[in-house]
């Protein structure tokens, strides 16, 4: 992250830090929070004038200012800025009227974020408006890559290394095959770093999780006024993985006039972005990953076969962890030295008995179940010594303990009684309970919580984001 971009000869140097801007703590540490675990430098600020002392000595690679603060504000910001050529600016406002946003438009803004936002889109926002404004190789700098490598000393892990190694160089299209957390992500991630287009981005895009009236222009990108929202012109995924790799992650989920779209720039090599004129060429290589059986989705009418042959030129098969058991010890051991080093907790050890009762159990989650097992033990595990005892229990749907009892009487009662929203509802008790009990256990402590409950950082800011905003 200390790596600097490249700057204009004379001109103070871009640290590749998000600065936020906001008089609202609150907002600040949960954007920041958020923002960090996608792999970005963050600087907090809660007012203009600490930015214009920071602007001093150096420049942030994008600014996400709120508009309404003590002193100067957010928008007098944005024209300061604009002024010196200082952004792209992304304004945040919970005045979501026509004028500030227009007013936030007109003045500069590289986009705008009505409060209380969404943190995913939040970071979404982020990113494009990053990706938008800088080279890639530079972007390279900004977005690190997770320094996660492929273990594994496995027969069936030798032979993915060998596929990996002898069609990495080439720019055949490939398709990755295997179960949920099999590492199909870091297989593509791999053959992007073993190719010619490693100094180029690579770009993930997860189709099942991009509800798919908005999946065509998160692909292609769109222009202004292509549809109602769409106020300016945005690159897609393919214009930003321009020279390098896209990463089309649940392909077999994507809808079919989609999957017909795809078909025709992958045969043509160009595409108009939604809304668009301009033919755009493209130059990117294909990994796709689908968990599900795409042969058998092809039969079965829901997955086009012509765009099949061509995603699935070089096919690598991902093995379940309960087929290579094998590594399972090798894997535990680094994921518990990895939690530790990440935590900043004392270096624990597996007993002997239990690197075995661990090889013997089924992950239906493979490697990240093993991986989150992992960062658990790192925190809760009572002696520096992991014995099998504190592996645990099951799940509780196994052992049938009693809050699901609970939890069914409470449905059906709820159910009888003709009430809405049973199910968020659930779901909102059971993350708050969860979330209350790992972050109590833990001494307020979000990172050793969310590794307790088995989530990422991620998801705890996330829902706990989400909670604030609900009780506003
Ligand atoms: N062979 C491996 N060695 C080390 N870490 C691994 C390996 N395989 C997977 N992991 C880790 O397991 C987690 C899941 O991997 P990844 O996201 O690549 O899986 P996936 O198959 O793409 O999952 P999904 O289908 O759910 O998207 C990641 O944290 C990854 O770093």
């Amino acid at each position: 992250m200390s790596k600097q971009l490249a700057a204009p000869a004379g001109a103070t140097p871009v640290n590749g830090e998000i600065w936020i801007v906001d008089d609202d703590r609150g907002v600040r540490f949960v954007l920041a929070a958020a923002l960090r675990d996608a792999g970005l430098a963050v600087r907090e600020f809660d007012a203009a004038d600490a930015v214009r002392e920071a602007l001093r000595t150096q420049r942030p690679a994008l600014l996400l200012t709120d508009v309404r603060m003590p002193g100067t504000s957010g928008l007098e910001l944005l024209e300061e800025l604009q002024r010196q050529g200082i952004g792209p600016v992304i304004v945040m406002s919970a005045f979501t009227d026509v004028a500030t946003t227009a007013a936030a438009y007109r003045a500069g803004a590289a986009d705008y974020l009505a409060k209380p936002f969404d943190l995913d889109q939040a970071v979404a926002t982020v990113q494009r408006a990053l990706a938008d404004s800088i080279p890639g190789d530079a972007l390279a700098a900004v977005a690190p890559m997770p320094a996660h490598a492929l273990l594994g000393e496995s027969a069936p892990m030798r032979e993915v290394f060998r596929l990996i190694g002898r069609v990495a160089a080439s720019d055949l299209n490939v398709l990755v095959t295997g179960e949920t957390g099999t590492g199909k992500e870091l297989v593509a991630r791999a053959l992007h770093e073993e190719s010619a287009r490693r100094h180029r981005t690579f770009v993930a895009l997860n189709t099942a999780a991009i509800p798919s009236e908005l999946l065509e222009s998160e692909l292609f990108g769109h222009e202004a006024g292509a549809f109602t929202g769409a106020q300016r012109r945005v690159a897609g995924r393919f214009e930003q993985a321009e020279g390098g790799t896209l990463f089309l992650d649940e392909i077999g989920d994507m809808p079919l006039a989609l999957q017909t779209r795809l078909l025709r720039v992958l045969a043509g090599g160009e595409f108009y972005r939604v809304g668009g004129r301009e033919l755009i060429r493209c130059n990117v290589r294909i990994v796709a990953a689908t968990h599900q059986d795409l042969d058998a989705r092809v039969a079965a009418g829901q997955f086009r076969a012509d765009l099949k042959h061509r995603l699935d030129v070089v096919r690598i098969a991902l093995p379940a962890l309960r087929e290579r058991r094998s590594d399972i010890p090798l894997l535990a051991q680094h994921f518990l030295a990895a939690a530790a080093q990440e935590l900043k907790l004392p270096l624990k050890r597996f007993a002997r008995a239990t690197l075995k009762a661990l090889a013997q159990r089924d992950f239906p989650g493979n490697v990240r179940e093993l991986e989150n097992l992992c960062r658990r033990l790192a925190v809760i595990a009572p002696g520096a010594e992991i014995l099998a005892a504190d592996l645990g229990a099951q799940p509780p749907e196994a052992s049938g303990s009693d809050w699901t009892e609970a939890l069914r009487s409470w449905a059906t009662q709820a159910l009888a009684e003709g009430e809405a929203d049973i199910h968020a509802r659930a779901r909102e008790a059971l993350d708050r309970v969860l979330l209350e009990a790992a972050l109590a256990a833990h001494g307020g402590h979000r990172q050793h919580a969310a590794a307790a409950l088995g989530v990422g950082r991620n998801t705890l800011t996330r829902k706990l984001g989400a909670s604030r905003t609900r009780r506003r």
